[in-house]
């Protein structure tokens, strides 16, 4: 039988004189073998997006250098033309991203590459990772501006 995880005890159970369990730290005790932490997980996900940064984005400038002075109302009401544009497949999320996006991933049709956790900011990781493959994102919202989240791979 493997050894067991560190912070844990096995025990014979004296009533019984079963195998159980003794948590060290915890003092909880249970009949089932634990199971080793899970590995950080490795997860990745790839995904392209659409930045539309607007006033309050924490660097309100895009890579071509342009100051943005947009409202972020403003900046939603481009994000929902987009995403009609892309849903009715008036435009592709590529091209939109390319001729639009306020990021420098822009010049890639938004693609970001691979990323795991703990890259990205918190409520873009958690757009990124509730996505299938294929799926396209509700507007989400960071500190560099508002998105669109389309997940590659
Ligand atoms: O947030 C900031 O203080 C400045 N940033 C961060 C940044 C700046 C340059 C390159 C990559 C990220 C941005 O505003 C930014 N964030 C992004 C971003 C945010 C979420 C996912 C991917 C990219 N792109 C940009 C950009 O200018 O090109």
């Amino acid at each position: 039988m493997a050894d067991v995880p560190s912070g844990w005890e096995r025990k014979v159970s004296r009533s019984t004189g079963k195998e159980y369990f003794l948590n060290i730290y915890t003092k909880e005790s249970q009949w089932d073998p634990p199971t080793e932490p899970a590995e950080r997980n490795s997860d990745k996900v790839q995904c392209s997006h659409l930045l539309v940064k607007h006033k309050g984005s924490r660097r309100p400038a895009n890579y071509k250098g342009e100051t943005i002075s947009r409202t972020k109302d403003e900046a939603v009401e481009l994000l929902n033309e987009y995403r009609e544009m892309i849903e009715s497949g008036q435009a592709t999320f590529a091209d939109l991203a390319k001729e639009h996006s306020d990021c420098s991933s822009a010049q890639r049709g938004g693609d970001l590459g691979p990323f795991g956790h703990g890259q990205m900011q918190k409520p873009f990781e958690e757009a990124s990772f509730a996505l299938k493959v294929g799926q396209m994102s509700d507007i989400v919202d960071t500190d560099s501006g508002v998105h669109i989240i389309l997940r590659t791979a």
